[in-house]
Formats: structure tokens, C-alpha cells, sequence
């Protein structure tokens, strides 16, 4: 036999979206109590039999209610809980305004300058930085 077990790993998509000033879009948890008030990039889970950058346009769509299109993977990805890793993308918002529709209850706009002025998660933390040295 040469099949093997592929462990399985379930993806996180996440997105860093800019405004036209170049600042990044934070998103503040809502839930589970263990994460809720923390920051991240807004994503989630790819589910069973999608892409990743499909699965990053619907959570988009369904967090914040926007339109926007993965342009390209942030290289690397980070650890998440055990059986979970991260992976983000640079994507354009192509229509709406982001809104704090589900899983968060706060957005915001950060300057580079202001990058580290909230609380993000500390599995994001690694992502951002990747972000500003990118
Ligand atoms: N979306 C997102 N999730 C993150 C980040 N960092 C991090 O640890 N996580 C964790 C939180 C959750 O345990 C998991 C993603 O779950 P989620 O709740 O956002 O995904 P989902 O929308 O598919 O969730 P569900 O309600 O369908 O279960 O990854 C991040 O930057 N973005």
C-alpha cells in the first residue's frame, strides 16, 4: 500500500484588506467567550469540497457584507488551535462597506502607525507582522 493518511488540518482563511489610505481592516471577536474582544482578520474555516480564496469570498460576504477578491496568499501560515492553521491573503475590496455583521462587534481601520494598538489575537500576531514586512 502507498496510500497514506493525510493528517487533517482544517484551514483558516484570512484576509488582510486595505482602504485606499493603506490602512488594515481589524475585526474585533464576538465569540467564543475565550476569544471574544480580541482582534483578528476576518475570515474562517474553508469547508468540505471549496477553495480557499472561495471559502474567503463567502466568509467575507457573510461577516461584513462586502464584496472582495483574494489577490495574493500572505506567504507561510501560523498555527492555530491543534488541527488548525492560518493562512491569509491580500485582497481588494471590490464593493460595500465593511460592517460588523457576524462573529465581530467591532471594526477597525488601522494606520501602520496604529498597527499594534489593539489586541490581537496571539495567533495573529505572527500574520500581522508578516504583513508589515511583506
Ligand atoms: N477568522 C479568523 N479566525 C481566527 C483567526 N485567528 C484565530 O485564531 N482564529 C480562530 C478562531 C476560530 O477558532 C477559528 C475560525 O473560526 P471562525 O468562527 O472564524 O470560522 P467560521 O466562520 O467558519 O465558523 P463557524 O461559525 O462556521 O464555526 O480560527 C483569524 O485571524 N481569523
Amino acid at each position: 500500500m502507498t496510500d497514506q493518511i493525510e493528517p487533517a488540518v482544517v484551514v483558516v482563511v484570512a484576509a488582510a484588506l486595505y482602504d485606499t489610505d493603506g490602512r488594515l481592516l481589524a475585526a474585533r471577536r464576538s465569540a467564543p467567550p475565550s476569544l471574544a474582544g480580541r482582534w483578528e482578520l476576518p475570515g474562517g474555516k474553508v469547508e468540505p469540497g471549496e477553495t480557499q480564496e472561495r471559502a474567503l469570498v463567502r466568509e467575507l460576504r457573510e461577516e461584513l457584507g462586502v464584496e472582495a477578491s483574494p489577490v495574493a496568499r500572505v506567504p507561510g501560515e501560523w498555527p492555530l488551535k491543534p488541527g488548525y492553521v492560518l493562512r491569509v491573503w491580500r485582497c481588494s475590496l471590490d464593493s460595500g462597506v465593511p460592517a460588523p455583521l457576524q462573529d465581530h462587534d467591532e471594526l477597525r481601520w488601522l494606520a501602520p502607525a496604529d498597527i499594534w494598538s489593539v489586541n490581537w489575537l496571539d495567533q495573529d500576531v505572527p500574520a500581522v507582522k508578516s504583513l508589515s514586512e511583506d
